[in-house]
């Protein structure tokens, strides 16, 4: 069993409070609100362009916004930025994966940010995500979808309470896709928070999990 992480059900640890973004001339985010509490999932959904990946680039603290707040256990996360970037894993669009490393090295240098782990457990996590049999590979020869598994082995391994993730199942077959949200179950069972935007809903019926629209 994983270990817990929050209470479940206990007060919100993460809020935005009517967060306004521009990019360019388009006023993308008008007012965005919500909050999150251990063990519950929130979708973003909308369509292409809408603003999915800026609203979670504003959570995470990489892309400022105009105003509106967003709140870590009562903090403006501009307040406590190093305590929310240490309970928070971010997967990117990008799977963030240096070609010319092996896919070990890749998830090693990855996760030591958290403290260095035995070769032993980031192997056990490849095999988990299966891609095992991949580890010795240089990156660049991995197909997309191993690539995407070695991104999210590392989200994995970050321990983190809040795991913000961009279009998580891109480039997954349907055993992958299955695995994600294995995953996701597992985190939110234990008491962690996920945002994520997907064009797919994932977890659907999950107790946890509400859908945020973005138009
Ligand atoms: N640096 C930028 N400058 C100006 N506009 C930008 C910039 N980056 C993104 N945009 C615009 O912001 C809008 C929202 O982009 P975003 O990537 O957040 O959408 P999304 O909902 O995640 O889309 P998708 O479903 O296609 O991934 C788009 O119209 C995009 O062109």
């Amino acid at each position: 069993m994983p270990e817990p992480l929050a209470a479940i059900g206990a007060q919100p640890l993460l809020e935005a409070c009517a967060v306004h973004l521009w990019r360019g001339e388009r006023h993308l985010l008008r007012g965005v609100t919500f909050t999150l509490a251990g063990g519950e999932l929130l979708q973003v959904v909308g369509p292409n362009g809408v603003g999915k990946t800026s609203l979670l680039r504003c959570i995470a603290g990489l892309l400022p916004r105009e105003s509106g707040d967003i709140f870590w256990g009562g903090q403006s996360i501009d307040r406590c930025r190093d305590e929310f970037h240490r309970q928070l894993a971010y997967l990117a669009h990008a799977n963030a994966i240096k070609s010319e490393l092996t896919t070990l090295e890749n998830l090693h240098y990855g996760t030591v940010i958290k403290g260095r782990r035995p070769h032993a457990e980031l192997l056990d996590m490849l095999q988990r995500l299966g891609i095992g049999a991949c580890a010795e590979l240089p990156a660049r020869v991995l197909s997309a979808g191993q690539k995407r598994r070695v991104a999210l082995a590392r989200i994995l391994l970050l321990r983190a309470t809040l795991w913000i993730l961009d279009e998580p199942i891109t480039n997954l077959d349907a055993a992958g896709v299955s695995l994600v949200e294995r995953c996701m179950d597992e985190h939110l069972r234990s008491g962690g928070m996920i945002i994520a935007a997907a064009h797919q809903r994932l977890l659907q019926g999950h107790p946890g999990t509400r859908a945020l629209e973005l138009h």
